[in-house]
């Protein structure tokens, strides 16, 4: 099976996939909540925090419209997790031979990362048309994707990394991007505070981006 089946159409969900880092599993429902009022019905929750697993599994039992992805998956045992938890798709900053093994073995469709064009040849060598850009801003951001797209056509990027509400509208702008990925809809402080109208704002100017 197709590593990447139905992810098109997960990208599709909202211009902008908030990169979600949870403290507290408390957090993760209420979290899904706001963002969803405000319109984004798509987050990556990143395995950085000791909650994380625990938060997915939250996000996807009591919210089922939020499509629930995991990031920062690095090894093949957090890809078999996360899939039992309940993530729709798996994100990874990079890519690494054993992830590509856990992902040809999962029902859940890969998000890897790439950050040179070598990278994203290799990867779309290996049948992975959609590619989180990353770290993108680091990585040369927007002239960056552009020289990476002016030979590469096939290649389609979620961009993310040091990405701003200012930056977005150029990034959505590019042929081949389909989202940016970001933190900023989630603010340490906002979550800190359990600020959910505060965030849902913050979502809703995120869903109106054009791309
Ligand atoms: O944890 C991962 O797997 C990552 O790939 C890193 C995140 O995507 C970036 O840290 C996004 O964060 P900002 O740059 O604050 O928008």
């Amino acid at each position: 099976m197709n590593r990447q089946d139905g992810l098109d159409a997960l990208l599709a969900v909202s211009p902008v996939i908030p990169v979600l880092t949870i403290d507290n599993a408390a957090d993760a429902v209420p979290l899904a909540r706001a963002l969803i009022e405000g319109g984004v019905g798509v987050v990556e929750v990143t395995l950085r925090t000791k909650a994380a697993m625990e938060a997915i599994a939250a996000m996807a039992e009591a919210v089922p419209e939020m499509v629930v992805g995991a990031g920062t998956v690095l090894t093949p045992s957090q890809y078999r997790e996360v899939e039992e938890a309940g993530a729709k798709f798996v994100v990874s900053p990079g890519s690494s031979p054993a992830v590509h093994a856990a992902a040809a073995k999962s029902r859940v469709p890969f998000l890897p990362g790439a950050a040179t064009p070598t990278e994203v040849l290799h990867l779309l060598e290996a049948g992975f048309r959609y590619q989180k850009f990353f770290p993108a801003e680091q990585a040369g951001g927007i002239p960056m994707l552009k020289a990476i797209g002016a030979p590469i056509h096939e290649v389609t990027f979620c961009p993310t990394g040091g990405i701003t509400p200012t930056t977005a509208p150029d990034y959505l702008a590019l042929a081949n991007v389909i989202c940016v990925g970001g933190s900023w809809l989630t603010p340490a402080a906002a979550l800190r505070a359990g600020d959910w109208a505060g965030i849902a704002k913050l979502a809703a100017q995120a869903a109106a981006l054009k791309r």
